[in-house]
């Protein structure tokens, strides 16, 4: 690989402390400490004005925080200014200069840093080839597919090898295939020059396959930061646990080993069920879809449920059913081997109690 963006690029740790930025009367980030160790990859990950890009903006220098301070490579960046910081960006949208030659365009931050005419032809073609791109660098973006244009962006984004790369939904204006093919594209590129990523998502399938660890937003609070696989398996709260994958949440009266439904079914919970302490009383049982099975109708330990409608897809069927109570419990099959099952049909549930998960009812906790 080209010297100029392999020269041992090493990212830089990013520590955030008690970030706050309010906006008027909106408290778009509130309390946010996170520590991100030099060149992982995290993910930012909520809904629509959860204050991911407002976080991301905190560290890159262009939103000034209400509260709170920022640490990059251990060095206070709270009051430093964006081109201090040693950090690229790419954004959703490529943001390049359409009078500029691509090449241009990738040498545009070396030209603002003082870099000679020739060295920058060098390492901008350089920062091209990083991203196979090499022998582009004449054409303009309009001569570029959307899929070229952003990895551009990338381009220039590193090529004056910034030891944090921070993206506020680079992908999102790409269609599907692009979208995977850069997906892969960034992952080797973080793996081969080791910088430190901040991704800004509202796509869990492209935080849980990208990231090393997710930080989920909820309303400018951090909910859970975690890898992926516990954070699917053991969402800290029920927030997280409806918002990552799909999750049946069952209303439950829980007695401290037993968590009863209306109906009198009930289901004894090892300890593990619990993430945070559940009082008895009112709670939630929480388990995923995939987890349940059907078993004949009166197997001993089953919940007695009711089809409502059956979603053929293919490898797997979605079975949507109720229990007596009126719950609606829902479960994803494999469709092979399995006898055809219609709507109407009375069905066992057999649930594994170790994918149970128990969360207080109250959803504030
Ligand atoms: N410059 C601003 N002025 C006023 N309010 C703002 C400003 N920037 C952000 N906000 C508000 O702060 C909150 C968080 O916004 P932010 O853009 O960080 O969320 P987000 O999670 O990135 O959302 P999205 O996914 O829609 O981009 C929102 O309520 C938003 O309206």
């Amino acid at each position: 690989m080209s010297q100029a963006v392999s020269s041992n690029v090493k990212g830089a740790s990013i520590e955030i402390k008690h970030l706050g930025k309010t906006f008027g009367n909106v408290k778009a980030v509130n309390d946010v400490s996170l520590t991100i160790n030099a060149g992982e990859f995290v993910a930012l990950l909520g809904p629509s004005g959860s204050g991911k890009s407002t976080v991301l903006m905190s560290i890159a220098g262009f939103e000034r925080p209400s509260e709170g301070q920022i640490l990059i490579g251990g060095q206070d960046c709270t009051r430093l200014p964006p081109n201090k910081r040693n950090i690229g960006m790419v954004f959703q949208h490529y943001t390049l200069f359409p009078h500029l030659s691509v090449g241009d365009n990738v040498a545009f931050p070396l030209k603002m840093r003082g870099v000679a005419k020739a060295e920058r032809r060098r390492q901008a073609e350089a920062a091209l080839e990083v991203v196979r791109l090499g022998g582009y660098g004449d054409r303009t973006p309009n001569q570029l597919s959307g899929g070229q244009q952003q990895r551009v962006a990338l381009a220039r984004a590193i090529v004056y090898n910034p030891q944090v790369l921070l993206m506020d939904e680079p992908l999102s204006a790409l269609d599907k295939n692009l979208r995977e093919e850069m997906q892969i594209e960034i992952k080797r590129l973080h793996a081969e020059l080791g910088f430190t990523v901040v991704f800004v998502t509202h796509d869990q399938g492209e935080a849980l396959t990208m990231a090393d660890r997710i930080a989920i937003l909820k309303a400018g609070r951090l909910q859970q930061v975690s890898q992926a696989r516990e954070l699917y398996e053991r969402p800290s709260n029920l927030f997280a646990a409806s918002f990552i994958g799909e999750m049946n949440m069952l209303p439950v009266r829980w007695d401290g080993v037993n968590a009863v439904f209306s109906d009198q079914d009930q289901i004894r919970l090892p300890d593990t069920a619990s993430i945070q302490p559940v009082r008895p009383g009112s709670a939630i049982l929480a388990i995923r879809p995939e987890r349940l099975s059907i078993a004949a109708p009166g197997t001993e330990g089953s919940w007695k449920a009711t089809v409502r409608d059956v979603v053929y897809a293919g490898a797997g069927s979605l079975l949507i059913t109720h229990l007596a109570d009126g719950s609606e419990v829902r479960l994803r099959v494999a469709s092979a081997g399995q006898a055809p099952i219609r709507p109407g049909q009375e069905i066992g549930i057999k649930v594994p109690p170790e994918a149970a998960l128990l969360y207080p009812a109250d959803a504030s906790q």
